[in-house]
């Protein structure tokens, strides 16, 4: 495995295309698009890694996936009123299905869905509260009270914030969205800015490897049929309306952000993080994705085989 990721990432270091970084919040543009960081954890805690895994990044997006588990553990299947679970094969921030249906979002991934999962899990607490609580849960599932929001991420899409705060104020019109529009915005903005290295998140993926359960640490974080309806989603909509693509391509649930990193579940063989800065046009990280393809090359990893 190590010589697997050595030479990927020995490739990756000599690609000159390498994307675009996201620069809709000011202070993503600031990472230096040279950098690659790749790291695997196997069932049994075994860790490999390669370039700068151990660099922290803004996960973004990748959040989603913690926040949905936490909503399924709160509210369970009542989560699938607030948001449906088809892909939506338009873009993470679009508007345009929001209006045809009434304000409820097509998957818990894209940014209408995520804000809505977030109105969820406050159930009138202060976002303060809230924000603990999302901490404390990427924490518990990293096995890592290192973890943290980093502030300068989170003000900055505050300051640019139009975009999710139109989406966040036309759910409220439906009724949809419970608490504060701007609180709910302040929880989310800082979900979104979680600062995590790809070994810290290929460990908290693990639960999703195995079934539901952590093995290095022995915990469960949900039951076998969760962990499965969760890969599933991160399949269908991980990756917006280039969810085919990485499907067609990778072919493992996986759910990208806009700070660069991907986060792939290969069911009983592995959790995968891989972090690149530079996007392409839907706003998936480039060299991740292929990084990822030249893994499940080698290693078979694919759920639909070699
Ligand atoms: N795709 C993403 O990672 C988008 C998350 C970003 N925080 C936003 O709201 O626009």
């Amino acid at each position: 495995m190590q010589d697997i990721l050595d030479k990927i990432a020995e490739k990756m270091a000599l690609r000159t295309e390498r994307g675009k970084v996201a620069d809709y919040i000011p202070q993503l543009a600031c990472v230096d698009p040279d950098q690659f960081g790749m790291a695997v954890v196997l069932p049994d805690g075994r860790q490999f890694s390669a370039g700068c895994a151990d660099k922290t990044f803004s996960i973004q997006s990748i959040s989603k996936v913690f926040t949905l588990t936490m909503a399924l553990g709160k509210i369970g299947d009542t989560v699938w009123s607030r948001v449906g679970r088809e892909p939506s094969g338009d873009p993470f921030n679009s508007i345009v299905q929001l209006e045809h249906e009434a304000g409820k979002p097509r998957n818990p991934f894209i940014n209408a869905g995520a804000i809505a999962i977030v109105d969820a899990i406050m159930m009138s607490h202060r976002p303060k509260e809230t924000l603990a609580e999302v901490l404390q849960f990427v924490r518990f599932v990293a096995d890592d009270e290192s973890i943290f929001f980093d502030e300068k991420v989170a003000q900055s899409e505050l300051l640019h914030r139009d975009r999710n705060a139109s989406l966040a104020h036309f759910m409220a019109s439906f009724g949809r969205i419970k608490h504060p529009v701007e609180h709910v915005l302040g929880v989310y903005f800082h979900q979104c800015a979680i600062a995590m290295s790809c070994t810290q998140l290929a460990s908290a993926g693990q639960f999703l490897v195995s079934d539901g359960m952590n093995l290095s640490t022995g915990i469960r974080v949900v039951s076998p049929q969760r962990a499965r309806r969760i890969n599933s989603l991160m399949l269908m909509c991980g990756h917006y309306d280039g969810s085919g693509e990485f499907a067609y391509r990778v072919g493992l649930p996986g759910k990208s952000g806009v700070g660069g990193g991907i986060l792939a579940i290969a069911p009983g063989n592995a959790s995968i993080a891989v972090w690149s800065p530079g996007l392409d046009d839907i706003g998936n990280s480039k060299l991740g994705t292929e990084a990822l393809e030249m893994l499940v090359q080698h290693t078979g990893w694919s759920i639909f085989g070699h």
